[in-house]
Protein backbone atom coordinates (compact mmCIF):
# COMPACT_ATOMS: atom_id res chain seq x y z
CA UNK A 1 0.00 0.00 0.00
CA UNK A 2 1.48 3.40 -0.84
CA UNK A 3 1.20 6.17 1.38
CA UNK A 4 1.83 9.67 0.04
CA UNK A 5 1.84 13.38 1.56
CA UNK A 6 -1.59 15.02 0.98
CA UNK A 7 -2.31 19.14 1.82
CA UNK A 8 -0.20 20.40 3.43
CA UNK A 9 0.31 24.33 4.89
CA UNK A 10 2.47 26.02 7.46
CA UNK A 11 2.83 29.37 8.97
CA UNK A 12 3.15 31.39 12.49
CA UNK A 13 0.14 31.83 14.18
CA UNK A 14 -1.44 34.66 15.95
CA UNK A 15 1.45 37.09 15.88
CA UNK A 16 0.38 40.28 18.02
CA UNK A 17 1.43 43.34 16.69
CA UNK A 18 0.20 46.76 18.12
CA UNK A 19 1.13 49.63 15.86
CA UNK A 20 1.38 53.21 17.00
CA UNK A 21 1.07 56.01 14.65
CA UNK A 22 2.89 58.83 16.29
CA UNK A 23 2.47 61.96 13.52
CA UNK A 24 1.75 64.39 16.49
CA UNK A 25 0.76 64.36 20.01
CA UNK A 26 -2.67 62.70 18.42
CA UNK A 27 -1.82 58.88 18.15
CA UNK A 28 -3.42 56.62 16.03
CA UNK A 29 -3.39 53.01 17.32
CA UNK A 30 -3.84 49.32 15.55
CA UNK A 31 -4.11 46.10 17.36
CA UNK A 32 -3.76 42.89 15.51
CA UNK A 33 -3.45 39.54 15.93
CA UNK A 34 -1.72 37.94 12.69
CA UNK A 35 -2.24 34.63 10.98
CA UNK A 36 0.23 32.95 7.95
CA UNK A 37 -0.21 30.25 6.15
CA UNK A 38 1.83 29.59 3.42
CA UNK A 39 1.59 26.58 0.76
CA UNK A 40 3.59 24.97 -2.18
CA UNK A 41 6.71 22.87 -3.00
CA UNK A 42 6.99 21.23 0.33
CA UNK A 43 7.15 17.95 -0.04
CA UNK A 44 10.85 17.83 0.73
CA UNK A 45 10.87 18.82 4.44
CA UNK A 46 8.04 16.36 4.85
CA UNK A 47 9.74 13.83 3.36
CA UNK A 48 13.37 14.20 3.67
CA UNK A 49 13.61 17.06 6.48
CA UNK A 50 15.61 18.97 3.38
CA UNK A 51 14.28 22.66 4.13
CA UNK A 52 15.26 24.62 1.40
CA UNK A 53 11.79 25.79 0.44
CA UNK A 54 10.67 26.05 3.85
CA UNK A 55 10.31 30.12 4.76
CA UNK A 56 10.59 29.97 8.88
CA UNK A 57 7.97 30.74 11.05
CA UNK A 58 10.25 32.75 12.75
CA UNK A 59 10.72 34.80 9.45
CA UNK A 60 7.16 35.24 8.73
CA UNK A 61 6.56 36.79 12.29
CA UNK A 62 9.28 38.75 11.73
CA UNK A 63 7.89 40.17 8.09
CA UNK A 64 4.58 41.07 10.20
CA UNK A 65 6.62 43.40 12.61
CA UNK A 66 8.83 45.11 9.85
CA UNK A 67 5.95 45.51 7.49
CA UNK A 68 3.94 47.34 10.65
CA UNK A 69 6.98 49.59 10.82
CA UNK A 70 7.71 50.13 7.00
CA UNK A 71 4.38 50.44 5.80
CA UNK A 72 1.92 51.04 8.23
CA UNK A 73 -0.60 48.71 9.12
CA UNK A 74 -3.75 50.93 7.64
CA UNK A 75 -7.14 48.65 7.55
CA UNK A 76 -5.96 45.06 8.34
CA UNK A 77 -7.26 43.98 4.79
CA UNK A 78 -4.80 46.07 3.18
CA UNK A 79 -2.25 45.00 5.69
CA UNK A 80 -3.44 41.12 4.86
CA UNK A 81 -2.83 41.85 1.14
CA UNK A 82 0.64 43.46 1.74
CA UNK A 83 2.22 40.59 3.69
CA UNK A 84 0.23 37.67 1.41
CA UNK A 85 1.45 39.56 -1.77
CA UNK A 86 4.92 39.30 -0.19
CA UNK A 87 5.35 35.52 0.68
CA UNK A 88 4.06 34.35 -2.81
CA UNK A 89 6.09 37.36 -4.50
CA UNK A 90 9.25 36.57 -2.12
CA UNK A 91 9.90 32.68 -2.23
CA UNK A 92 9.40 30.69 -5.51
CA UNK A 93 8.20 27.82 -3.21
CA UNK A 94 5.71 29.19 -2.16
CA UNK A 95 2.13 29.29 -4.74
CA UNK A 96 0.00 30.18 -1.56
CA UNK A 97 -0.47 32.23 1.37
CA UNK A 98 -3.19 33.25 3.43
CA UNK A 99 -3.49 35.67 6.56
CA UNK A 100 -5.63 35.82 9.13
CA UNK A 101 -6.22 38.24 11.05
CA UNK A 102 -8.39 39.61 14.27
CA UNK A 103 -8.37 43.29 14.69
CA UNK A 104 -9.38 44.61 18.53
CA UNK A 105 -10.59 48.00 18.70
CA UNK A 106 -9.73 50.34 20.84
CA UNK A 107 -12.30 53.87 21.90
CA UNK A 108 -9.97 56.86 21.73
CA UNK A 109 -10.50 58.44 25.66
CA UNK A 110 -7.70 61.15 24.22
CA UNK A 111 -4.93 61.87 22.16
CA UNK A 112 -2.89 59.16 23.60
CA UNK A 113 -5.33 57.36 25.61
CA UNK A 114 -7.60 54.56 24.68
CA UNK A 115 -9.90 52.12 26.39
CA UNK A 116 -9.81 48.54 24.86
CA UNK A 117 -13.90 47.78 23.49
CA UNK A 118 -15.28 44.94 24.75
CA UNK A 119 -17.40 43.82 22.09
CA UNK A 120 -17.01 42.72 18.22
CA UNK A 121 -13.61 41.65 16.96
CA UNK A 122 -13.05 42.49 12.87
CA UNK A 123 -11.89 39.79 11.04
CA UNK A 124 -10.16 39.39 7.70
CA UNK A 125 -8.61 36.56 5.69
CA UNK A 126 -6.33 37.53 2.58
CA UNK A 127 -5.92 34.59 0.16
CA UNK A 128 -3.13 34.92 -2.99
CA UNK A 129 -2.02 32.32 -5.15
CA UNK A 130 -1.46 32.21 -8.97
CA UNK A 131 -5.05 32.25 -9.59
CA UNK A 132 -5.62 35.42 -8.29
CA UNK A 133 -6.54 37.38 -4.27
CA UNK A 134 -9.50 36.64 -2.27
CA UNK A 135 -10.36 39.28 0.58
CA UNK A 136 -12.77 37.68 2.90
CA UNK A 137 -13.56 40.41 5.96
CA UNK A 138 -15.93 39.21 9.22
CA UNK A 139 -16.91 40.29 12.53
CA UNK A 140 -17.20 37.60 15.55
CA UNK A 141 -18.62 38.01 19.40
CA UNK A 142 -21.03 40.58 17.51
CA UNK A 143 -23.24 39.89 20.35
CA UNK A 144 -27.18 40.80 20.08
CA UNK A 145 -30.29 40.22 21.31
CA UNK A 146 -34.39 40.58 20.86
CA UNK A 147 -35.96 40.41 23.91
CA UNK A 148 -39.41 39.86 22.28
CA UNK A 149 -40.67 39.63 18.37
CA UNK A 150 -39.10 36.06 18.27
CA UNK A 151 -41.50 32.63 18.23
CA UNK A 152 -40.45 28.91 17.65
CA UNK A 153 -43.28 26.77 17.35
CA UNK A 154 -44.42 24.13 14.35
CA UNK A 155 -40.90 22.03 14.31
CA UNK A 156 -40.99 18.49 13.89
CA UNK A 157 -41.48 16.35 16.93
CA UNK A 158 -40.59 12.80 17.43
CA UNK A 159 -40.82 10.84 21.24
CA UNK A 160 -37.87 12.58 22.01
CA UNK A 161 -39.16 15.90 21.97
CA UNK A 162 -40.12 18.14 24.67
CA UNK A 163 -39.67 21.58 24.14
CA UNK A 164 -42.53 23.59 24.28
CA UNK A 165 -43.90 25.70 21.58
CA UNK A 166 -43.51 29.65 22.43
CA UNK A 167 -45.00 32.33 20.42
CA UNK A 168 -42.53 34.96 22.34
CA UNK A 169 -39.00 34.57 23.36
CA UNK A 170 -35.65 35.99 23.91
CA UNK A 171 -33.56 35.73 20.72
CA UNK A 172 -29.66 36.16 21.10
CA UNK A 173 -26.55 35.26 19.71
CA UNK A 174 -23.04 36.19 19.32
CA UNK A 175 -22.72 37.02 15.39
CA UNK A 176 -19.33 35.03 13.60
CA UNK A 177 -20.09 36.52 10.35
CA UNK A 178 -17.85 36.61 6.93
CA UNK A 179 -18.14 38.08 3.61
CA UNK A 180 -16.38 37.95 0.74
CA UNK A 181 -15.63 41.03 -1.52
CA UNK A 182 -15.84 41.29 -5.03
CA UNK A 183 -12.88 43.31 -5.67
CA UNK A 184 -9.95 43.72 -3.80
CA UNK A 185 -9.56 46.84 -4.57
CA UNK A 186 -12.16 48.09 -1.86
CA UNK A 187 -13.24 51.04 0.65
CA UNK A 188 -12.08 48.61 3.70
CA UNK A 189 -13.25 50.50 6.56
CA UNK A 190 -16.58 51.94 5.13
CA UNK A 191 -17.36 48.47 3.72
CA UNK A 192 -16.81 46.80 7.65
CA UNK A 193 -18.62 49.71 8.76
CA UNK A 194 -21.81 49.27 6.50
CA UNK A 195 -21.62 45.35 6.55
CA UNK A 196 -21.82 45.34 10.67
CA UNK A 197 -24.60 48.05 10.40
CA UNK A 198 -26.31 45.74 8.22
CA UNK A 199 -25.92 42.93 10.28
CA UNK A 200 -27.14 44.58 13.08
CA UNK A 201 -30.25 46.33 11.43
CA UNK A 202 -31.76 42.97 10.46
CA UNK A 203 -31.23 41.36 13.25
CA UNK A 204 -33.08 43.82 15.19
CA UNK A 205 -35.66 44.69 12.82
CA UNK A 206 -36.98 41.08 11.82
CA UNK A 207 -39.52 39.11 13.70
CA UNK A 208 -38.16 36.22 13.97
CA UNK A 209 -40.17 32.64 13.71
CA UNK A 210 -36.69 30.44 13.78
CA UNK A 211 -32.70 31.75 14.05
CA UNK A 212 -32.46 30.10 10.72
CA UNK A 213 -35.42 33.35 9.14
CA UNK A 214 -33.21 35.25 10.57
CA UNK A 215 -29.97 34.34 9.54
CA UNK A 216 -31.32 34.70 5.85
CA UNK A 217 -32.32 38.00 6.45
CA UNK A 218 -29.09 39.34 8.00
CA UNK A 219 -27.33 37.73 4.98
CA UNK A 220 -30.00 39.17 2.55
CA UNK A 221 -29.89 42.51 3.97
CA UNK A 222 -25.83 42.83 3.39
CA UNK A 223 -26.28 41.62 -0.33
CA UNK A 224 -28.78 44.46 -0.58
CA UNK A 225 -27.47 47.20 1.05
CA UNK A 226 -23.36 46.54 -0.19
CA UNK A 227 -22.62 45.93 -3.51
CA UNK A 228 -19.26 45.34 -2.84
CA UNK A 229 -20.12 42.15 -1.41
CA UNK A 230 -20.72 38.87 -2.97
CA UNK A 231 -21.40 36.37 -0.87
CA UNK A 232 -22.26 35.99 3.56
CA UNK A 233 -21.41 33.12 5.12
CA UNK A 234 -23.11 33.32 8.85
CA UNK A 235 -22.61 31.59 12.33
CA UNK A 236 -25.24 32.15 14.77
CA UNK A 237 -25.18 30.47 18.19
CA UNK A 238 -28.77 30.75 20.07
CA UNK A 239 -27.86 31.48 23.31
CA UNK A 240 -30.79 30.17 24.55
CA UNK A 241 -32.50 32.26 27.52
CA UNK A 242 -34.32 29.94 29.75
CA UNK A 243 -37.37 30.81 31.68
CA UNK A 244 -37.29 30.01 35.33
CA UNK A 245 -40.12 28.42 37.10
CA UNK A 246 -40.67 30.63 39.68
CA UNK A 247 -44.54 28.98 40.42
CA UNK A 248 -42.34 27.39 43.92
CA UNK A 249 -41.98 30.48 45.06
CA UNK A 250 -45.85 31.46 44.25
CA UNK A 251 -44.48 33.51 41.34
CA UNK A 252 -45.38 33.79 38.13
CA UNK A 253 -42.84 34.58 35.36
CA UNK A 254 -44.14 36.25 32.11
CA UNK A 255 -40.76 36.21 30.03
CA UNK A 256 -38.94 38.26 32.78
CA UNK A 257 -36.24 36.06 34.68
CA UNK A 258 -34.29 34.15 32.52
CA UNK A 259 -31.32 31.65 33.04
CA UNK A 260 -28.45 32.69 30.41
CA UNK A 261 -27.61 28.89 29.73
CA UNK A 262 -23.96 28.67 28.03
CA UNK A 263 -23.91 25.07 26.84
CA UNK A 264 -25.45 23.50 24.89
CA UNK A 265 -26.08 25.48 22.03
CA UNK A 266 -27.67 25.61 19.13
CA UNK A 267 -25.41 26.60 16.08
CA UNK A 268 -27.41 27.61 12.84
CA UNK A 269 -25.29 28.32 9.89
CA UNK A 270 -25.39 29.65 6.46
CA UNK A 271 -24.34 31.36 3.42
CA UNK A 272 -26.52 33.54 1.33
CA UNK A 273 -25.60 34.43 -1.95
CA UNK A 274 -26.25 36.20 -4.69
CA UNK A 275 -28.45 34.11 -7.61
CA UNK A 276 -26.21 32.59 -10.10
CA UNK A 277 -23.15 33.02 -8.32
CA UNK A 278 -20.73 29.78 -7.27
CA UNK A 279 -19.67 29.63 -3.80
CA UNK A 280 -16.07 30.90 -3.88
CA UNK A 281 -15.33 28.16 -0.67
CA UNK A 282 -11.76 28.49 -1.63
CA UNK A 283 -11.71 32.34 -0.30
CA UNK A 284 -13.35 31.33 2.89
O1 LIG B 1 -34.64 29.31 16.11
C1 LIG B 1 -34.50 28.12 16.45
N1 LIG B 1 -34.12 27.21 15.52
C2 LIG B 1 -33.95 25.89 15.81
O2 LIG B 1 -33.61 25.06 14.93
C3 LIG B 1 -34.18 25.50 17.15
N2 LIG B 1 -34.11 24.30 17.80
C4 LIG B 1 -34.43 24.53 19.10
O3 LIG B 1 -34.46 23.64 19.99
N3 LIG B 1 -34.71 25.85 19.29
C5 LIG B 1 -34.57 26.48 18.10
N4 LIG B 1 -34.71 27.77 17.72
Amino acid sequence: MGIVLGANQYGKAETRVVRVVRDGPRHELRDLNVSVALSGDLDATHLTGDNAAVLPTDTQKNTVYAFAKRYGIGEPEEFGLRLARHFVAAQPSIRWARVTIEQYGWQRLGPHSFQRDGGATRTCAVTVDGAGEAVVSGVTDLVLLNSTDSEFWGYAKDEYTTLPETKDRVLATAVSARWLLSSVDTDWAASYDGVRAALVAAFAQTYSLSLQQTLYAMGRRVLEERPEVAEVRLALPNKHHLLVDLAPFGLDNPNEVFVAADRPYGLIEGSVLREGAAANDGAF
